[in-house]
């Protein structure tokens, strides 16, 4: 994941109503949960600001009803947002005409939908090639592509087979197929596996990891589930009532979290997988420091076994091999244990 921003926004809006930028106008971009009620506005997302880096997985998080489909929406412009600044590749969405944002969301955005979307009359290999078709290109040319991406979502074979005659995970794996024939540059995902069973969720998670790092797409991915989204992200955007809460790593989301509603999610994560050792380490050193170390970067599953057994302290070290603080059984346990 580089530092370059793919996207940002900037104090973006989105309010559902009978007037929506004379409502944002009067309440002075401030309107508390009374001002909505009272004249029937819905804040669906409230002066959002965040950048969407280069390669990685932001994973947009929150319970039903916090915004996280609207704000999608507003990113590609399926619908206008109230407010803001949209930059893509820092050029300004929001100035674009409607036939050239049509133009870059048919050639730089893939989308995947939690409802598959196929169209039903045809075979998995036309519903594939399709944006290419929308795009005019050739047939054989655009046959050719979709088998490519067929095989990498595990598909081969079922080229001819209609949706009606494939399972719901075949289904999505062709609707991911399909968004990714025009080589997106941002690709968006809205709660594409939700609708799977665990089982079936799980194995297609770990095939999205796996064709992210041949693909090293910019993906925004929303899902309710927060084991998803520790499982996925490189970095976390917890929504609330419109407005993200927290931004930041799965680790830090869970070491650090903003506030109650945030650490309500991270209370069952699997602290062991999640918190590294430099996140838990107590950085004010000892005159004296333990003779075996750890690096800031294991994570705790991997450091559980041995400290349990021997029950000595470590050193832990940063990526400069310096001591960047120490870890005890005490310290551990608590982690894993307590959250802190
Ligand atoms: N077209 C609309 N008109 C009025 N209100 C809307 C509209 N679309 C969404 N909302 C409201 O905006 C808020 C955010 O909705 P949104 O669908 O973005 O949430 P979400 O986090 O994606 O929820 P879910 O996980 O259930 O899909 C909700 O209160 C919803 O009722």
């Amino acid at each position: 994941m580089g530092n370059t921003a793919k996207i940002s926004c900037r104090g973006l809006w989105k309010v559902f109503g009978p007037d929506p930028r004379g409502f944002l106008r009067q309440h002075g971009h401030t309107p508390g949960p009374g001002d909505y009620a009272a004249t029937k506005h819905v804040g669906a997302v409230q002066d959002v600001s965040f950048d969407v880096l280069e390669g990685e997985i932001l994973v947009i998080m929150g319970l039903s009803g916090s915004g996280k489909s609207t704000l999608i929406r507003c990113l590609t412009r399926l619908i206008e947002p109230t407010e803001g600044q949209l930059e893509f590749e820092n050029r300004d969405l929001l100035q674009l005409s409607k036939r050239e944002h049509i133009d870059l969301r048919r050639k730089k955005l893939g989308m995947v939908f939690q409802h598959f979307g196929l169209l039903p009359h045809r075979t998995t290999l036309e519903n594939v090639a399709f944006p290419l078709e929308i795009q005019g290109v050739p047939q054989e040319e655009r046959n050719a592509c979709a088998r490519k991406y067929l095989t990498l979502v595990g598909l081969d074979g079922k080229e001819d087979f209609y949706p009606r005659e494939l399972s719901g995970g075949q289904k999505q794996r062709v609707g991911i197929a399909r968004s990714l024939t025009t080589d997106p540059e941002i690709w968006f995902l809205d709660e594409p596996f939700s609708a799977l069973d665990p089982l079936i969720r799980r194995e297609l998670q770990d095939e999205f990891l796996k064709l992210q790092q041949s693909l090293r797409k910019t993906i925004i991915f929303i899902t309710h589930d927060f084991s998803e989204a520790l499982r996925l992200a490189d970095r976390i955007a917890i929504m609330r009532d419109g407005r993200i809460v927290q931004l930041d790593t799965p680790e830090m989301i869970v070491a650090r979290p903003a506030d109650s509603y945030v650490a309500k999610f991270g209370a069952d994560a699997p602290k062991e997988d999640v918190l590294s050792a430099g996140a838990i380490a107590d950085p004010n050193l000892p005159d004296v420091l333990p003779a075996q170390h750890v690096r800031a970067s294991q994570k705790l599953s991997e450091i559980i076994p041995q400290m349990l057994t021997d029950g000595e302290s470590r050193v832990v070290l940063n990526r400069d091999n310096l001591p960047a603080g120490v870890l005890t059984k005490e310290r551990l346990l608590s982690a894993v244990f307590r959250g802190n």
